[in-house]
């Protein structure tokens, strides 16, 4: 159930379900309707009216299957609409079944004690809601009627969650077949309330020919992928992280990094610290292995020595002009021994002041893997131009920017979008804003660290680091601190070895 469909994908999904049969569109717009009605019956059994508001398109097609549905179980229904859908289409045919005789939406008023069916637009939504539709929806929102949304709350775009204008807030939103980035992406999350996936009918193997590349991030895209420590393992076979400290009035974020990698279970976690930071960082660490690393030469020796199979470069750095040719350098030199380096924070922020170096490091043929972890603004600094895009998505800055970098990218914030370069992208939908604390981004960078360095594949193991993160944020709850989230993740990380076991 974790795939995400475009329109253009769902589209297909139908016409290769109609295809197949049993189902043809109307039939598959009748498991719709039934569907939505089930939902309402079973939500609202004591609304005194179900006002149900029908659109000129297959939108509006579910919504008159709905209000036949409603009105034989006897429930009191009034049935408005915008206009007469398209003779011959899927919606025409449901009008001309449903027994009730809609009246002209512009006289819409929610009763006292109603429910509304928003039946206005789907998936074809092409422009900004205007006119009667867009005064019904804001005489829902004054009279704060509950709303169940079909497909998705009208006005909203499925594609990239964006508001073209008045957009519906839905306390429930049934959708069908999967779910569509619109559901997960901001502001679309918010307008959705709870959404539910409803099944009418598709049958699951139409994905392999869909074939799908955006996923809602959860187990399911990555659990095959997750580390299990072997019976014969041992520290370094479990995965060696360093992670580079800054200086001496700046080593907090670094360990907080390097706490995380190891409780993500890599087996050993090298602090390389500048020697003005040694005492400091000394005095702070207990299993994490400390280093002295002043400059590239001394990395370098870490490097060829230890043989780390992931480094994270950027929390608490600094952002000194010889801190950029450092993490160029570093870049160049761990091709072939390190898996993947994750590039954070200062990192990011040094590397927007030169682009064009950094991005030809990245795709330098035996480049590591990189995993870039920007928030809002660090994404605005190092890809400006893809930021200043205002019809991309996030989905489709994230996608654009991992492209242009040749990385995976964690596209930070509410609703974290993480990207491949070969375009593979998954929307988190577990976050919580008590992730919103400081230092909580460097622990992030820690955990996708260990899972590379666990030879997890970076885009899976990016993925499962943001999902780790705030479901030990959620199951730790109100009173998070950044120091806590390491501890955090021991009953997440139990429970999962546990469903990997069976
Ligand atoms: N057999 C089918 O085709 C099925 C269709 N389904 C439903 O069909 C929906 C998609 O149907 P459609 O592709 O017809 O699209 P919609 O019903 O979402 O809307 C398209 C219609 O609205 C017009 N329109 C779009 N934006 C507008 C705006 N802002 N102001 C005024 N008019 C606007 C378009 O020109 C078109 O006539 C899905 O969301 C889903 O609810 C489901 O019932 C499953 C089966
Ligand atoms: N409102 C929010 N809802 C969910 N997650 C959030 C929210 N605000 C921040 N986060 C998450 O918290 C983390 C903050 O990281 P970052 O901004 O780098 O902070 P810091 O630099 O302080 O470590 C990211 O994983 C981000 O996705
Ligand atoms: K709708």
């Amino acid at each position: 159930m974790h795939q995400l469909l475009t329109s253009t994908e769902m589209a297909k999904a139908d016409r290769l379900a109609i295809a197949s049969g049993p189902f043809d569109g109307i039939a598959l717009m009748r498991n719709a309707g039934a569907a939505v009605a089930a939902i309402v019956l079973e939500r609202y059994p004591h609304a005194a009216v179900v006002h149900i508001l029908c659109g000129p398109g297959n939108n509006g097609g579910d919504g008159y299957v709905v209000a036949k549905l409603l009105a034989a179980a006897g429930v009191a229904v009034s049935l408005w609409s915008s206009g007469a859908p398209r003779n011959g289409s899927d919606a025409a045919l449901a009008a001309a079944e449903c027994p009730l005789r809609p009246k002209p939406l512009g006289g819409f008023e929610p009763a006292p004690g109603s429910v509304a069916i928003d039946a206005l637009f789907g998936a074809g939504l092409s422009k900004a809601v205007e006119g009667d539709a867009a005064t019904a929806i804001a005489r829902c929102a004054e009279a704060k009627t509950p709303v169940i949304a079909i497909d998705l709350p009208s006005g909203i775009s499925g594609e990239s969650g964006k508001a073209l204008g008045p957009a519906v807030r839905a306390d429930i939103t049934v959708t069908f077949f999967r779910k569509k980035p619109g559901h997960l992406l901001y502001p679309g999350r918010s307008h959705c309330g709870e959404t539910i996936v409803a099944d009418i009918g598709i049958p699951e193997d139409v994905l392999a020919a869909i074939r799908p590349a955006c996923f809602e991030n959860g187990p399911a895209l990555w659990l095959e992928n997750f580390p299990q420590p072997e019976v014969d393992s041992h520290k370094y076979a479990r995965g060696h992280v360093g992670v580079f400290s800054g200086g001496q009035a700046s080593t907090g974020a670094a360990r907080l990094s390097a706490l995380a990698a190891a409780r993500a279970g890599a087996g050993a976690v090298t602090l390389l610290s500048p020697g003005n930071a040694l005492q400091v960082n000394a005095a702070h660490l207990t299993s994490i292995i400390l280093r002295k690393a002043d400059g590239f030469e001394e990395a370098a020796e870490f490097l060829a020595e230890r043989k780390p199979r992931a480094l994270v470069l950027g929390p608490g750095l600094g952002t000194g002009p010889q801190i950029g040719d450092f993490i160029l350098q570093v870049i160049g030199a761990a091709g072939g021994g390190v898996a993947g380096i994750v590039l954070d924070a200062d990192a990011i922020s040094v590397m927007a002041r030169r682009t064009e170096e950094f991005f030809a490091a990245t795709r330098a043929k035996d480049a590591p893997a990189v995993l870039l972890t920007p928030h809002e603004g660090e994404f605005g600094r190092l890809f400006p131009e893809i930021a200043a895009d205002p019809d991309l998505s996030k989905l489709a800055r994230a996608r654009a920017a991992a492209r242009l970098a040749n990385a995976v990218l964690i596209y930070k914030g509410p609703d974290t979008v993480i990207a491949s370069p070969d375009g593979r992208a998954a929307i988190n939908s577990n976050g919580t804003p008590l992730l919103a604390t400081a230092g909580s981004g460097d622990v992030l960078g820690g955990i996708a660290a260990a899972l590379i360095a666990q030879a997890m594949p970076v885009f899976e193991a990016a993925s499962a680091a943001v999902w780790l993160h705030a479901e030990a944020a959620r199951r730790f709850g109100p009173g998070l601190i950044a120091e806590d989230l390491p501890l955090a993740l021991r009953p997440v990380l139990a429970e999962l070895a546990q469903v990997k076991g069976r």
